[in-house]
């Protein structure tokens, strides 16, 4: 049984992409290609194999590969992006869907990014406030909903994904920067880590977590509850609002 993980590389025009929340900085494509080269060996010798997305030189975001789709076991539903710029990132993924034996579905409405949905086993959270709207949430609802996912929409205007601001480690606990987490009270288990981009952590399985090189405080808080991180340097990334999350779509067995 394999685990395979879906990846996009960079884009030549990287650097045009998108800033919401910070201050455009300059982005070295070359670095960016190598962080993503270390991201996806991290991935790989955790055991997932990854897929890519073909390159698209086009689209600055692609990398961003987790806004286009969202997995709910074997149902891969298509985004529609909240920013007009990254909508056509959607059938790059698609293609790579499908070539996999995935049937993915479109979202039947409204607008919604991938950074946007949190799961946590069955609870499905969805940040509302920046790139996904109440008409994309019930969309996806209508879709997850008959799946055994409850869909909880989540205020999020301080980042910009719900994902930027929390994500899950393997206990099910949601791990979030309080100054940038709209509502902590939404997390039934919630735990405040020192580093914004600590907040972020990709379940690898068996206890291990994929972290941000940036935020060594909040690693050794998270090795502390007998978790393995293992960190990778995104800073090229992060200078786009990107987080650990994004650059990967878990197909999980
Ligand atoms: N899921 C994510 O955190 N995606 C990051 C997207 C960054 C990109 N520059 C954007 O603004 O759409």
């Amino acid at each position: 049984m394999s685990n395979r993980a879906l990846v996009r590389p960079p884009s030549a025009r990287l650097e045009q992409g998108l800033v919401t929340h910070q201050q455009r900085q300059p982005v070295d494509v070359a670095r960016a290609r190598e962080q993503w080269q270390d991201y996806c060996h991290a991935l790989d010798a955790a055991g997932w194999d990854t897929v890519e997305v073909a390159a698209a030189d086009q689209l600055p975001d692609a990398v961003f590969v987790e806004d286009t789709v969202v997995m709910f076991g074997e149902t891969a539903v298509l985004t529609k992006p909240g920013a007009n710029e990254r909508v056509a990132e959607v059938h790059g993924t698609e293609k790579a869907l499908r070539q996999l034996g995935y049937r993915p579905v479109d979202l039947p409405g409204g607008r919604l990014d991938g950074g946007d949905v949190l799961k946590v086993g069955r609870r499905c959270y969805v940040g509302v406030g920046g790139r996904t709207d109440p008409a994309g949430v019930a969309a996806l609802r209508t879709v997850v909903a008959p799946l055994g996912y409850l869909v909880t929409a989540v205020p999020t205007r301080k980042v910009l994904h719900l994902k930027s601001a929390v994500t899950a480690l393997p206990d099910e606990s949601v791990i979030g920067h309080p100054p940038l987490v709209d509502d902590p009270g939404f997390f039934p288990l919630f735990r405040a880590v020192p580093e914004e981009a600590g907040a972020h952590v990709v379940d690898l399985g068996g206890g291990r977590v994929l972290m941000s090189a940036a935020a060594p405080r909040s690693a050794e808080l998270i090795a502390g509850l007998g978790f393995e991180v293992i960190s990778t340097d995104i800073g090229e990334f992060e200078k786009l609002e990107g987080c650990v999350t994004c650059l990967s779509v878990r197909l999980r067995d």
